[in-house]
């Protein structure tokens, strides 16, 4: 694999959130689409407080894996389990994705999925209110109740727009946005509902390189100042090799490494998936059998 690997400093170093204790972990799981195995046995284990990013060629099964992780997908086989910070154990298999967010599981989306037609501060708010407890009957009656959700969720809405830097564009449509803007509106939008744990699915791609500099400073803050466990699917490894803990490698669904960026960039299985070719042994030196 032809990337080259410093991990940079994180300013400020981490958050003494990073207790070590699994904050999300899958056992065995499995799933199949007919005659496709897009994931197999895959064992997971995310630390509370890290950034751990999952890589593999295309076709690999890590967005089977996000699906898998927040509902979308029902995988046949394992157990997938959140250990929230709050207390409680909760199983995400099979769990609608809504709950799966109200747990404190949060997500973007590799196909950018914003409201086109509304601004940037709607389609904050609406995911912000999913977090309120005024019911659709409060709101229609304009209840104190639903009026006090209406306030707190435009703060938060405003709050994260802020934090990612688009605080300047919130009356604009999400649709006429540029894409590494939609890119941290997502973003905004999956931190509005407060998550224990973000899982960002390409959120480089499509993105210039000013603005892949920004959301790794973005991805790091994220970390290390509110204290959110990221699991980060990404194919530009300068990136994925920067901000990462840990990385952890796919390929056909199978996990084939996990470690240090470092570590793992040197793993023979993953040079291979990525080359399609075993990597060339060293020459033997001189004199040397
Ligand atoms: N809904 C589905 N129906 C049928 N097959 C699927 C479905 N979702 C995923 N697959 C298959 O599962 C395998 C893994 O796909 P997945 O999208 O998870 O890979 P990926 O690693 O995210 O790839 P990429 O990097 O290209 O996004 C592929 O063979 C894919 O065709």
């Amino acid at each position: 694999m032809t990337v080259k690997v410093t991990k940079d400093e994180t300013p400020g170093g981490k958050p003494e959130s990073v207790t070590g204790d699994l904050v999300l972990e899958t056992k065995g799981v499995t799933l199949r689409f007919g005659g496709v195995t897009s994931l197999d046995s895959v064992e997971l284990r995310m630390l509370r407080g890290e950034i751990l990013a999952v890589i593999g060629p295309n076709g690999a099964g890590k967005t089977s894996l996000f699906n898998s992780l927040t509902g979308a997908y029902v995988p046949q086989e394992g157990k997938i389990t959140f250990r929230s910070g709050k207390g409680g154990e909760h199983s995400l298999l099979g769990c609608k994705p809504h709950v799966v967010s109200l747990l404190g599981v949060a997500r973007t989306f590799q196909n950018i999925r914003l409201f086109g037609a509304l601004t940037a501060l709607e389609n904050v708010k609406i995911a912000a209110e999913t977090r309120l407890k005024a019911g659709p009957v409060s709101i229609m009656l304009g209840l104190p109740r639903a009026r006090k959700a209406e306030r707190e969720s435009d703060l938060k809405a405003h709050e994260m727009l802020s934090y990612v830097g688009l605080d300047s564009k919130m009356n604009e449509l999400g649709g006429s946005l540029s894409y590494g803007d939609q890119r941290r509106l997502e973003i905004a939008r999956a931190l509005a509902t407060d998550p224990e744990v973000l899982l960002l699915d390409e959120p480089a791609a499509g993105t210039n390189p000013t603005e892949k500099r920004e959301l790794e400073e973005l991805i790091r803050r994220i970390n290390t100042e509110r204290g959110v466990s990221v699991l980060l699917i990404e194919h530009d490894m300068r990136l994925v090799m920067s901000v990462a803990d840990r990385v952890m490698v796919l390929n056909f669904g199978r996990k084939i490494a996990e470690g240090a960026p470092e570590q793992v960039q040197r793993d023979p299985a993953v040079v291979e998936a990525y080359l399609g070719v075993a990597p060339q042994e060293e020459p033997a030196a001189e004199g040397q059998e």
